[in-house]
């Protein structure tokens, strides 16, 4: 209701005056504050002698680090200027008298005086009551207790520009009218944060445990992106003390990406976050010695239909056996090789008689003792203490030698009188003397070096070649010989040519780190992982050794899973192979917020042509809107008029985001020609490289939307039929799945095979 019919309104007004007053009366602490301290950091700076001590140097970086700490405060109270919080719950633990009015926000806030909370922050444990519970007696839990109480009151509050518009109170069988309200608004190019709606299977999903791993199977639309960075905050929130920002790494599937979801994070005041792709990641870590294919050039390919149906069927193949566990056991067996053919050959001997270390000795180090370390590394501290204990038996030897001869000298001195024969005989022994301790050392200086250099080491990728030079290493896997063949064969080839493809990264991750170790200089704690179907499980593994965290958020949708050639088909696995004890949660998302009830079961119907007993069609909140057009024409310039409408409608409706989806990237170059020679819209074609720009449309391939979301979305089918096939499926359900408000499919006659099972007469006019 309009906040002024409200029976409360006056008291509410008068909170939300007060709380006003305190987020300025703090907000003017902070600049002032900050004030003096830019002027304290100036004098510092003036007074910095280069040659003076660090004292000076500590002083500045102290005041350095407190004006940001200042600037954070201050940006945070500035984003809750406005708008200071979203809602109020009434709740009293059991025992206590009184029911606290707890209002809760973006951010926490206390009274300067009293230390009294004016907001809770949305992330508090007590806010979940806001988000899950209904009023009557209910109960939540902090990391140490579990609180049982009443909650009288749910209440959400709409503010503008600081003013009260709105106030509802929920009661039991209440809608959430925040929620419409918020689906009905239109994409504007980037993702929102949305802690005033966040729902109870999100919620549970944001405050899983965080000491566990946690794998999320979401509808398409059900927030996963979303809810993937409100968990970051979270998590951030409540491991404050433990955990800087720059320890959380977010995989996300390509830079357009990223681009897209940068807003969110600095929105609930998360800066620093490490944010990559794992594409980058891999650069970064294995290195760049090859070069590593877009991993949509593949999918394109088989998108366009560009191979023939047996090398399709074996390149799938070959995909998928990369990204699988049964890789990682050849390649942990090439390993093994690798640590034979470094057992040493020879004993670690100084000058041919005096024994250092027997090569078994050496090679139970190897093998043994250091294999907690990789296996270069092993090699390292080899040498480091081959050198010490050499350092030790060349100083034994020469203080023998010396000993031995300075007796000799001794005995000549006593023995011999005729003095000239005596000289003669000291300076003999003398330089025999000099001589064997020239030999000594020498030996000495040039073992190491040599001993080592028997250790052959090899870079990486030299290594990943080396595994495919012998097809015996994959025969007792019992796989069909023909297949084992064409791998080999075709991954040989590419490596000749140092090129890298996204199933090769797995394994070569994987083996860096069991070579040479991954540093992991971030020290990194927490992996959050979005669009994880399209990772293969070798790939979640090879990360997780390689970082050495089994903390990972992960999220994915099975139905979206596009590049399930080589991804994942399976969360089971994930789970049985990942983290098999690690007491890994699996949550799933079934709503879908994203888009309307109408298009949604469209959706839904392509997903019942999947034939895939695992995957489920998504449940659309409820929200209404257009039937999906559906439209077919015969010549090509027919579906440009209608585009036209289509804008027209858009423009009427406040819809800000439009996208032309085609099924290929090559189908995407063709709707652009035509576009362009029809109409003089600004026009972009969209990759997983770029940026977005202000276009009037966005033309972009299936594959590339995944991941976004416009207000309209317009599938021309011109050339190229989303047929039955599995993978053809999951575009198809991808494109459909990307409005938010309207929905309409043009087709030229022939291109839409799959209408006929779609309930023709229900959306399509002309079909019939
Ligand atoms: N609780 C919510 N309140 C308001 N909006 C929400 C809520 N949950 C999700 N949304 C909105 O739904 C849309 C879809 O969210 P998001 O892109 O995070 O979903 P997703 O599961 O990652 O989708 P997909 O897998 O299809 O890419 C976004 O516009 C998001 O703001």
């Amino acid at each position: 209701m309009s906040a002024k019919d409200h029976p409360d309104y006056s008291e509410e007004v008068e909170r939300l005056v007060e709380t006003r007053k305190a987020v300025e009366e703090w907000l003017g602490k902070a600049q002032s504050s900050r004030g003096e301290q830019r002027k304290h950091f100036k004098r510092a700076m003036k007074g910095l002698n280069v040659r003076d001590s660090s004292e000076g140097y500590i002083d500045l970086l102290v005041s350095g680090k407190l004006m940001d700490m200042l600037m954070r405060d201050e940006d945070r109270l500035q984003a809750i200027r406005e708008k200071p919080y979203f809602c109020r719950i009434d709740f009293r633990p059991d025992g206590a008298g009184e029911y606290e009015k707890l209002y809760i926000g973006k951010t926490s806030l206390f009274r300067r005086d009293s230390q009294q909370p004016v907001i809770v922050d949305w992330r508090a444990p007590i806010a979940t009551l806001y988000y899950e519970a209904r009023p009557g007696p209910v109960s939540y839990s902090s990391e140490t207790e579990t609180v049982t109480g009443h909650l009288s009151l749910k209440r959400q509050y709409e503010i503008e520009s600081g003013e009260l518009v709105e106030i509802r109170d929920i009661d039991v069988t209440a809608r959430d009218d925040l929620l419409a309200a918020s689906l009905r608004k239109s994409a504007d190019r980037r993702l929102n944060e949305i802690i005033s709606t966040i729902q109870a299977e999100q919620n549970r999903v944001i405050r899983a445990d965080l000491d566990f791993p946690l794998l999320v199977q979401g509808a398409a639309g059900s927030g996963k992106t979303t809810i993937a960075l409100h968990r970051i905050a979270y998590c951030l929130y409540h491991r404050a003390e433990t955990f800087d920002p720059e320890q959380m790494m977010i995989l996300a599937p390509n830079r357009l990406f990223l681009g897209y979801v940068a807003d969110v994070l600095p929105e609930l005041g998360v800066l620093d976050v490490y944010q990559t792709t794992f594409p980058d990641f891999f650069r970064e870590e294995v290195g760049k010695k090859m070069e590593l294919a877009d991993p949509d050039q593949k999918l394109l390919r088989f998108i366009q239909r560009e191979e023939s149906e047996p090398t399709l069927l074996l390149e799938k193949w070959c995909s998928r056996f990369k990204g699988s566990m049964t890789f990682k056991e050849v390649v942990d067996a090439y390993i093994e090789e690798v640590l034979e053919q470094l057992a040493p050959r020879e004993d670690f001997i100084l000058g041919k008689k005096y024994l250092i270390r027997t090569k078994e000795e050496i090679n139970r180090w190897l093998r043994v003792d250091y294999a907690y370390l990789p296996i270069y590394r092993r090699l390292e501290k080899i040498r480091q203490v081959l050198g010490r204990e050499l350092k030790r038996k060349t100083e034994e030897v020469v203080k023998q030698a010396e000993q031995y001869y300075d007796e000799k000298i001794e005995q000549v001195r006593y023995r011999i009188r005729d003095p000239e024969k005596r000289r003669e005989r000291v300076i003999h022994w003398m330089d025999r003397k000099e001589a064997v301790l020239e030999k000594i050392r020498k030996a000495s200086a040039s073992l190491l070096p040599r001993y080592m250099a028997a250790f052959r080491k090899k870079d990486v990728f030299s290594h990943y070649r080396e595994l495919f030079r012998n097809e015996e290493r994959f025969r007792s896997l019992s796989l069909p010989a023909e297949n084992i063949r064409y791998l080999c064969q075709t991954a040989s080839e590419s490596l000749d040519r140092k090129q890298l493809e996204m199933e090769d990264t797995a394994a070569l991750l994987y083996l860096k780190h069991r070579l040479y170790g991954i540093p992991n200089r971030r020290k990194i704690k927490h992996v959050v992982i979005d669009e994880a179907q399209d990772f293969s499980v070798f790939q979640i593994y090879a990360l997780k050794e390689a970082i050495g965290t089994r903390i990972f958020t992960i999220f994915g949708d099975l139905a979206q899973g596009i590049h399930s050639y080589r991804g994942i088909t399976d969360w089971q696995e994930v789970l049985d192979h990942v983290f098999p004890e690690d007491r890994c949660q699996f949550l799933t998302l079934e709503k879908s917020y994203r888009t309307t009830v109408e298009i949604m079961e469209l959706a839904n119907q392509i997903i019942g042509l999947m034939n895939a007993p695992g995957i489920l069609p998504a449940r659309p909140v409820v929200r209404h809107g257009d039937k999906p057009l559906i439209r077919l024409f015969d010549d090509p310039e027919e579906p440009v008029d209608w585009i036209r409408n289509e804008l027209e409608r858009a423009k009427t409706n406040g819809f800000r985001s439009v996208a032309v989806i085609g099924r290929s990237l090559r189908e995407c170059r063709k709707i652009e020609k035509l576009l362009k020679r029809r109409t003089d819209w600004s026009l972009q074609l969209l990759t997983g490289e770029s940026t977005f720009e202000d276009a009037d449309i966005i033309i972009v391939p299936a594959h590339t939307a995944k991941g976004l979301e416009f207000d309209l979305a317009i599938l021309l089918m011109l050339d190229e039929p989303y047929t039955r096939d599995e993978l053809d499926l999951k575009l198809l359900y991808v494109a459909m799945t990307r409005p938010l408000h309207r929905l309409a499919i043009f087709a030229r006659n022939g291109m839409f095979p799959l209408l006929e099972e779609l309930d023709p007469a229900k959306y399509c006019k002309k079909c019939r």
